[in-house]
């Protein structure tokens, strides 16, 4: 069912109420905006998918996409949105807040459904709408990896290109469901890697975490009902038959180790019949179909417009509304203040003085840092333990219960307390993350993470130099919650904390332990801790503030 240049958009969809809310390009217009290809003028029409007795298709609000004509300033506003549109508008780099103040997830990501024939340019759509996107955490899923293991039999008879491996029941949908349900619920999942040349998984698996988008593609991508109701936007690759029968006979004998004569058996034998039984009426399902895969340049713009459109509805505030929430609350019971001995308020005194120079400022903080460390390793649980002396006496005393500890850092400032836990835990393991913040936005947003293996087997202290409105926290400690880390083994350590940062991380996550050094009353407009000590990064680095500070 190949369509030419058309794209088919299914008239029962937002998407195409988005389309007939705008005005679209007449044909002369694209054709003298649009880059040398297509030769051939596309354009847009209401899709009327094929009936195949699904409800979702027999609404009568056929929604038509206007090509009406319009004045030509318009007309040129719309094209330079379409093929210009500035799509750096939404996110500048980082992953912004995915969660609200109590720590819950507020923002899914947005899953796109590829599905089409072998061959068909699903994984070329797929990298062309990522690089249309251009933003980060965009994620791939392909329907592949879900392949079930094979046993002896089976295996042999793949061999032989006499498995099905076009029949959904070749897939393991059971872990499929799962791994997609997690990733929308921002959780980390292990994928499992396909090898076509062996049939089977490979011993490692990809770890995902983290999306804006999820991109999920496959030839039966759309055939489980349970997987279509996670989808949020439905895409149908429709390429004529021969075209993906060549695509497919190079690309298996050149990368998957098939020869001719074994495609064309296991094609007329499985993949053909396949695609006319289970997943030609996938297209049912569709909301857009595309015809011609990647060189479809309009499909892929309508796609990118309309994920940048979703996403833009569901930006999130997190930073603003913490500064203002709890106020005037009692300090909650997970807060933990490194005793206001003289010593310590000595040490303080020389980081907070804005004179101290920063040789200085780097030695006193060090040993400040060593305090608040060993006190939080002292609120960890230790039971009685009993050693003998050289002299020959017994002595007890006590052990840490906990085998397995590490330290994650929120960077930048919070690196500088990695020396000091490495002082006091032997070969303790170190995870980082890096936090920005938005100077647009004021949003705090996630750019990078290294974390250790396993990281939900060990108690993790979680450091950083100083808290304010507790974003960035916040967002450190839901990281950690997304890689099944518990709550109640999450201990945030920290020099100096403002109330507000305390309540609201105390709120979110109450089973967290926050300890710090000291409390301060106050953060100004600009969320820095009042009477605080500056800049901790800058001072310690010998950096120079940023303009805005
Ligand atoms: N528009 C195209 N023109 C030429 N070759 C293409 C085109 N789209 C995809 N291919 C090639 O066809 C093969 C299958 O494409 P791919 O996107 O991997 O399809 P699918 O994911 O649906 O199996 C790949 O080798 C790819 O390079
Ligand atoms: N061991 C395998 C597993 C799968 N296939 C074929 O792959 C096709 C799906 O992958 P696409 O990238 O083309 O979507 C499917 O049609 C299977 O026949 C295989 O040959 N061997």
């Amino acid at each position: 069912m190949e369509s030419g240049s058309l794209v088919f958009v299914n008239p029962d969809t937002e998407l195409a109420l988005e389309l007939s809310e705008q005005v679209f390009l007449d044909d002369d217009d694209y054709a003298s905006r649009a880059p040398a290809s297509p030769t051939t003028v596309p354009n847009v029409r209401p899709y009327r998918p094929p009936s195949t007795g699904s409800n979702i298709l027999k609404s009568p609000r056929a929604r038509r996409v206007r090509t009406t004509s319009m004045s030509q300033s318009n007309k040129r506003t719309t094209a330079e949105s379409i093929l210009h549109a500035d799509r750096r508008t939404i996110y500048t780099a980082g992953r912004p807040p995915w969660y609200n103040c109590t720590g819950g997830q507020e923002v899914e990501p947005f899953l796109i459904g590829i599905c089409g024939g072998s061959a068909s340019g699903k994984t070329t759509v797929a990298t062309k709408i990522i690089e249309s996107l251009n933003i980060p955490w965009v994620t791939i899923v392909s329907m592949d990896s879900f392949y079930k293991v094979l046993n002896e039999k089976q295996h042999q008879a793949a061999t032989r290109n006499e498995y099905n491996f076009d029949h959904p029941d070749a897939f393991d949908m059971e872990l499929l469901i799962t791994v997609l349900q997690r990733l929308k619920e921002g959780k980390k999942v292990e994928v499992p890697i396909y090898n076509y040349v062996t049939h089977s998984r490979e011993n490692r698996t990809k770890t995902m975490y983290g999306a804006n988008v999820i991109i999920f593609e496959g030839i039966l991508a759309f055939y489980n009902l349970e997987v279509v109701k996670l989808l949020d936007m439905k895409v149908f690759v429709d390429t004529d038959a021969d075209i993906r029968l060549g695509r497919r006979l190079r690309r298996d004998i050149v990368q998957r180790g098939r020869d001719l004569e074994g495609v064309l058996k296991q094609y007329m034998t499985h993949v053909k019949p396949a695609y006319q039984s289970y997943i030609a009426p996938c297209m049912a399902h569709a909301d857009i179909i595309v015809p011609r895969g990647g060189d479809n340049k309009v499909a892929i713009h309508l796609i990118v417009q309309h994920v940048h459109k979703q996403l833009q509805l569901r930006g999130f505030k997190v930073r603003e509304k913490l500064a203002m929430a709890h106020v005037g609350q009692p300090v909650p019971d997970s807060l933990y203040v490194l005793e206001d001995t003289p010593q310590v308020q000595g040490l303080h005194t020389f980081i907070r003085n804005k004179d101290t120079p920063r040789d200085e400022f780097i030695f006193y903080s060090k040993r400040l840092m060593r305090l608040v460390i060993e006190f939080a390793l002292s609120l960890l649980p230790y039971s009685p333990h009993t050693v003998d002396t050289p002299q020959g006496f017994s002595y007890t005393g006590r052990k840490c219960d906990v085998e397995k500890i590490c330290g994650v850092s929120i960077l930048r400032a919070g690196e500088t307390m990695e020396q000091a836990i490495c002082d006091v835990c032997k070969d303790i393991r170190i995870g980082k993350i890096l936090i920005q913040t938005n100077q647009q936005t004021d949003e705090p947003e996630l750019y990078y993470l290294r974390l250790p293996k396993d990281i939900k087997d060990y108690r993790v202290v979680l450091l950083d130099a100083t808290v304010a409105t507790g974003a960035a926290a916040l967002m450190a400690v839901r990281v950690l919650l997304d890689h099944d880390v518990p709550e109640h083994h999450i201990s945030l350590v920290s020099l100096l904390m403002a109330e507000i940062g305390v309540h609201s991380i105390a709120y979110a996550f109450p089973k967290v332990k926050i300890i710090t050094s000291a409390l301060d009353p106050e953060i100004n407009e600009k969320f820095y801790v009042l009477p605080g000590i500056g800049n901790f990064g800058d001072r310690y680095f010998g950096t120079e503030p940023s303009e805005d500070e």
